[in-house]
């Protein structure tokens, strides 16, 4: 077997476990988050079935033809819901876009709920009538599963278990749904996703239909990232690792084309980027700002910073 590049922990020792258990658990994502910034999670309760489902729902809505597609493109919405088509995301540094295109599904709440106008409808595909139903019960599930990690990670940050709850539930987390198609000519210089960090308080992303995901290590070594079955990918993001003044880090990833011989094969992934309430304040939280780790960050609130990313990556005009 080769040496894993990111450790792996089974969250079902947290969620069902007895104390030690529990404990031994917090102490090793806070490892994994704090120096690598990503972690293998299996025992996660994310049933197979309803992934293999969405994978497959997914799969159909990317062989429509483009204009179909393209009904569902909604002007106006930063790619926040429904359809962006292929070549409009871009990484904040970089000037070629990313060789994909995408779906996005996001939060839902009751017509009578106050927080009805900021979350604008999720897009129904006609064609495909259980696409975004099966992405809003996978949705669920990744916000039950991402809570379970942020108790842990608030534990071993020395706050409350609860500290995020209040500002994660109904939070403005979305699921996106990735294609990357076959490359059929030489891309100039774009790869299927440039190296960037993600922007959210954590992302988790269930296996990839294909290899390609790769980090960037402390000594500037892009690694892999190859998940065994059923084990789901997580990592930092901006959010989180600004909230903890960099003592958790949100760690630079890519996704690089692969070698000419697998040209023909698509891939597809579908990662869930948790966000909190846009009202949640991100400023540096007092323990994490010391002596040898001054404060790094202006205060800020996760709206606003959302706002600033969305226009950096041309999702926003
Ligand atoms: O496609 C993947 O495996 C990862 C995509 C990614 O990093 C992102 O969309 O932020
Ligand atoms: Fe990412």
């Amino acid at each position: 077997m080769t040496k894993r590049v990111i450790p792996v922990v089974d969250l079902s020792q947290f969620t069902k476990g007895d104390a030690a258990a529990r404990e031994t658990f917090v102490a090793e994502l806070g490892k994994a988050f704090h120096e690598i910034g990503f972690v293998g999670v299996t025992g996660h309760g994310i049933p197979e079935k309803l992934i293999n489902d969405f994978y497959k729902a997914s799969n159909a809505f990317f062989a429509l033809s483009t204009p179909i597609k393209e009904q569902y493109e909604i002007a106006g919405m930063a790619g926040q819901r429904g359809y962006t088509s292929f070549g409009k995301e871009h990484a904040k540094q970089s000037e070629v876009a990313d060789l994909k295109e995408f779906f996005q599904i996001g939060q839902e709440v009751p017509a009578d709920d106050p927080r009805k106008a900021q979350y604008p409808d999720n897009v129904h595909v006609d064609e495909i009538p259980d696409f975004t139903k099966l992405g809003l019960q996978l949705y669920r599930a990744f916000e039950k599963a991402g809570g379970e990690l942020l108790k842990a990670i608030a534990i071993h940050l020395e706050l409350p278990e609860d500290y995020f709850e209040a500002h994660i539930e109904k939070g403005n987390s979305i699921l996106r749904a990735i294609h990357y198609p076959p490359i059929t000519k030489e891309p100039e210089s774009a790869i299927r996703a440039e190296q960037h960090e993600d922007i959210n308080l954590i992302t988790l992303l269930v296996g990839a239909s294909a290899g390609g995901l790769q980090l960037l290590n402390k000594d500037e070594e892009w690694l892999p990232i190859m998940p065994e079955e059923n084990e789901i990918v997580i990592n930092v993001g901006d959010m989180l690792q600004r909230l903890t003044n960099n003592y958790l880090k949100s760690t630079t990833h890519r996704v690089v084309n692969p070698p000419r011989e697998q040209w023909h094969l698509p891939r597809l992934s579908i990662p869930f980027f948790l966000h909190p309430k846009s009202e949640m304040d991100l400023s540096a939280l007092p323990k994490c700002i010391t002596a040898e780790n001054p404060l790094h960050y202006e205060p800020i609130t996760a709206g606003e910073y959302l706002d600033e990313r969305l226009r950096e990556i041309g999702l926003k005009k």
